[in-house]
C-alpha cells in the first residue's frame, strides 16, 4: 500500500460533530449588528419588564437560528429571571405542543400524559412565572409552519394579550422566518400588540462564507486535508445557493468521498461528487416552505421542455389550473426567484415586445419527484 494512502481505520475528521446541522459554533462572526438588535429587544426583560418583540428575517442558512440560540445562551448565563424557550415550529406546530415545551422548560417534566386542557396548562405556566417574577421569551423558529389554520394568531394572542387577564404574566416573542418579509397578514388584534423590531439577516458575502467555512474546516479536519484551492471551490458552490448549510454539508460529504478513495486530502472531484447530494439540501429545505400555489407554479415550470418557458405561456397554464390572476402569478414568480428556484431573463421577441423567459435552476425531474402529492 502506498504511504499516502489512508488506512482503513484512519480518518480525516478531527471532530465530525462540527459538521452536524445542530452544532452551535463557538465563534459567530459577521452577525454583530443582528446580535446587538436582539440584545436591545430582550434588555427590558432583564429589569423585569416586557421585552420588545423581534422578527428575524432572511433566507435559509443566514444564521437566524444560531443568533437566537447564542442570545439565549447569554441570557441563561446572566440571569434566572428571564426564561428563554426555543421552539422549532416544524416539530412543535400547535399551541398545545408549544406550551408543553415551555412547561417542560419550567418544570423539567412534560405535562401529564393523561392530557390536561390547554387552559390548565397555560394557567399553571403563567401563575408560576408571575409568582417567580420571571419573564418568558419564546422564539418561534421557522414560523411559516404555524400559518396553516392561522395557528400563529392564536399563539401570539396568548403570549401577548394574556397579561390583560393575568396580571404579572410577562412574555415577549422572537419570530424567525426564512424570507425577507413577513407576508402573512396577522389578525389585527395581534398586529396591534406584536409590533416587532425587524432584524434582517442578509445572505453572507463570499468572503464571509470563506471565513466561516475555513474556520469550520480547521476545527473539523486534520491539517492538510483541505487545500485553499479546494476550499475556494466549496465556497463558490455555497455562494451560488446562498445557504451556508450547503457549504457545511459539502465539507462533510467531500471529506467522506476522500476517505472512500483512501486519500489523505480532499480533491476538487470529491467536492463535485459531494455537491450532487449537498445541492439538494437547499432545494429540499426551500420546497418544504412553499404554499400550495407556489408548488403548483413550480411544477408547471418543471413540466416544460428543459424546465423553461416564456412567462406568457406559463401564465396561461397556471391560470387554467389555479384560476388566479396575473398579479398573484407575478408575485409567486418573484418569490420563486428570490428562493433561487427559478431564474428569469429577457428575450428580444414576444407578442408585447420583450418577453420574459423563466428557467428552473434545478433538474426538472429532481423538482417533480420532490413535490409530488
Ligand atoms: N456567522 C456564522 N458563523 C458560523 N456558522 C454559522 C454562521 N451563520 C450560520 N452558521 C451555520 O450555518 C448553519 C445554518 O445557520 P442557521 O440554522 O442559523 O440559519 P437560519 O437562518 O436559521 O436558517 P433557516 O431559515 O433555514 O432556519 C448552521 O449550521 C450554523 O452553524
Amino acid at each position: 500500500m502506498k504511504d499516502d494512502m489512508l488506512l482503513w481505520d484512519e480518518t480525516l475528521f478531527k471532530d465530525p460533530e462540527v459538521f452536524e446541522l445542530d452544532y452551535v459554533p463557538e465563534h459567530f462572526d459577521h452577525r454583530d449588528a443582528q446580535m446587538k438588535s436582539l440584545r436591545f429587544c430582550v434588555r427590558p426583560a432583564l429589569r423585569g419588564a416586557r421585552p420588545v418583540n423581534a422578527l428575524c428575517l432572511g433566507p435559509p442558512g443566514t444564521g437566524k437560528t444560531t443568533a437566537i440560540i447564542k442570545l439565549f445562551e447569554e441570557i441563561e448565563k446572566h440571569t434566572r429571571s428571564v426564561i428563554p424557550v426555543h421552539i422549532n415550529c416544524q416539530i412543535d406546530g400547535t399551541r398545545y405542543s408549544i406550551f408543553s415545551r415551555i412547561y417542560k422548560k419550567i418544570f423539567g417534566v412534560t405535562p401529564p400524559s393523561s392530557g390536561i386542557s390547554f387552559k390548565r396548562l397555560f394557567d399553571k405556566i403563567a401563575s408560576t412565572l408571575a409568582s417567580r417574577e420571571a419573564v418568558l421569551i419564546v422564539a418561534l423558529d421557522d414560523v411559516s409552519y404555524l400559518f396553516p389554520e392561522k395557528e400563529i394568531d392564536h399563539i401570539l394572542y396568548t403570549f401577548l394579550r394574556s397579561h390583560e387577564s393575568l396580571p404579572g404574566f410577562r412574555a415577549g416573542v422572537i419570530v424567525a422566518h426564512s424570507e425577507t418579509s413577513l407576508r402573512y397578514i396577522l389578525d389585527h388584534r395581534v398586529e396591534s400588540v406584536f409590533r416587532p423590531e425587524e432584524i434582517q439577516f442578509p445572505p453572507y458575502k463570499r468572503d464571509e462564507i470563506f471565513a466561516i467555512l475555513s474556520r469550520r474546516a480547521q476545527l473539523g479536519f486534520y491539517p492538510g486535508v483541505l487545500s485553499r484551492d479546494v476550499l475556494d471551490v466549496v465556497v463558490d458552490l455555497t455562494a451560488e445557493s446562498g445557504d451556508l448549510r450547503v457549504g457545511i454539508d459539502l465539507l462533510k460529504r467531500s471529506c467522506l468521498e476522500a476517505e472512500r478513495r483512501a486519500s489523505r486530502s480532499i480533491s476538487e472531484d470529491d467536492v463535485k461528487k459531494a455537491f450532487e447530494r449537498s445541492r439538494f439540501l437547499h432545494l429540499e429545505h426551500v420546497l418544504r416552505s412553499l404554499s400550495r400555489d407556489e408548488r403548483t407554479l413550480l411544477r408547471i415550470v418543471a413540466e416544460q421542455p428543459e424546465g423553461k418557458a416564456q412567462s406568457g405561456e406559463l401564465y396561461s397554464i397556471y391560470h387554467e389550473v389555479a384560476h388566479s390572476g396575473y398579479t398573484k402569478f407575478y408575485e409567486i414568480l418573484k418569490r420563486l426567484e428570490a428562493l433561487r428556484l427559478i431564474e428569469t431573463s429577457f428575450t428580444g421577441s414576444g407578442m408585447r415586445g420583450r418577453s420574459r423567459i423563466i428557467r428552473l435552476r434545478y433538474d426538472p425531474t429532481e423538482v417533480l419527484t420532490r413535490t409530488e402529492g
